[in-house]
C-alpha cells in the first residue's frame, strides 16, 4: 500500500506540504480535493517519487519510494501529469510507453509489450484508435490513452492529476468510470480532481487538503459530514438523496 508519512515537500526553501499523512488502498479511487494550491499536484508529485520530500516518508508496502530507482518506481507507481506536451506519435507508440519500464538494454519493445498495448487500448474501449496521431486526437480521447498507458506500466498505483479537467461531462464520467474499473483491478487510484459533486459522488475514499494540510480524510459521507468542506472552499456544500444515490451540490455561503 502506498502511504505517506509526515510528509513536507516544498520548492527552494519554501514548504508546501506540512506533514501530510494519508494511506491510499488497493481497490479503492482516492479522491484528492482542495482549493487551487494547496498542494495537490507537489503531493502527487512527491508520492510518484518524482518530487523529493524535505521530512517524512513516501512509502510503497513498507519500501521508501524516493529511494528506489526511476525503473523500479515506474514497474509499482503509474503517474499521470496535469498536462504533457502532446508527441506527434500514434496512440499505440504512446501506450508502449507504459512498458518502457520493463525492458532491458537494447530497450527494444517485445512482442509482448506490443501485445500489452494493445490489450490497453481495448480495455479503455480505444482499439480503433491505435494508428491514430495522438496530436489529432479529442481531448477525451486522449485522456484515455494516458489512461491505457497507465494501465500498459501495469502498476499497484495508479495516480492521476486532473484528468477530468478540460472534458465535457460525457468524457468526465467516462474517465471517472475508467478509474473505478482500474480499482477493481486491484490497483490503488488516486485522482486529484476539482468537480466536488464528482468526487464526493464517485470516490471511495476522500482527502480533503486546505495550505498544504490534509483537513479531512475518509468516505465521501464522512468528509462531508466533518464540515470542512465549506472551510476548506468558503462555500456551502448539501447533500440530496435521489434515485440515482446521494448527489451533492454547492451554493455560495
Ligand atoms: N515548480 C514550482 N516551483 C515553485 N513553486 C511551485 C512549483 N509548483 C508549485 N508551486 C507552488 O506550490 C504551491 C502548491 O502548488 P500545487 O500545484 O501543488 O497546488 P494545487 O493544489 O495542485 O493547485 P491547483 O489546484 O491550482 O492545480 C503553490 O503556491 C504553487 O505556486
Amino acid at each position: 500500500m502506498l502511504e505517506a508519512r509526515d510528509l513536507c515537500a516544498g520548492y527552494g526553501g519554501a514548504e508546501v506540504l506540512h506533514r501530510v499523512t494519508a494511506k491510499f488502498t488497493p481497490g479503492r479511487v482516492t479522491g484528492i480535493i482542495g482549493p487551487n494550491g494547496c498542494g495537490k499536484s507537489t503531493l502527487l508529485k512527491t508520492l510518484a517519487g518524482l518530487h523529493h520530500p524535505t521530512e517524512g516518508q513516501v512509502l510503497l508496502d513498507g519500501i521508501s519510494v524516493p529511494d528506489l530507482p526511476p525503473h523500479l518506481s515506474a514497474q509499482k507507481i503509474a503517474y499521470l501529469p496535469q498536462s504533457r506536451n502532446v508527441p506527434k506519435i500514434t496512440a499505440l507508440r504512446m501506450v508502449l510507453h507504459g512498458r518502457f519500464a520493463y525492458l532491458s538494454y537494447p530497450r527494444r519493445y517485445r512482442t509482448r509489450d506490443y501485445e500489452a498495448a494493445r490489450r490497453a487500448l481495448d480495455w479503455i474501449g480505444a482499439g480503433e484508435l491505435a494508428e491514430k496521431n495522438v496530436s489529432a486526437l479529442s481531448g477525451g480521447q486522449r485522456q484515455k490513452v494516458y489512461i491505457a498507458m497507465a494501465l500498459a506500466q501495469d502498476t499497484e498505483t495508479v495516480l492521476m492529476d486532473e484528468p477530468t479537467t478540460y472534458l465535457d461531462i460525457r468524457n468526465q464520467m467516462e474517465v471517472m468510470e475508467l478509474a473505478r474499473r482500474l480499482a477493481e483491478l486491484g490497483k490503488a487510484v488516486v485522482m486529484v480532481v476539482h468537480d466536488l459533486g464528482a468526487v464526493l459522488r464517485n470516490a471511495d475514499d476522500v482527502l480533503l487538503m486546505h495550505q498544504g494540510r490534509v483537513m479531512a480524510a475518509g468516505t465521501p459521507e464522512k468528509v462531508y459530514a466533518s464540515g470542512k468542506l465549506e472551510a476548506a472552499f468558503g462555500v456551502a456544500v448539501h447533500a440530496v438523496d435521489t434515485p440515482e444515490g446521494r448527489q451533492y451540490y454547492c451554493t455560495p455561503l
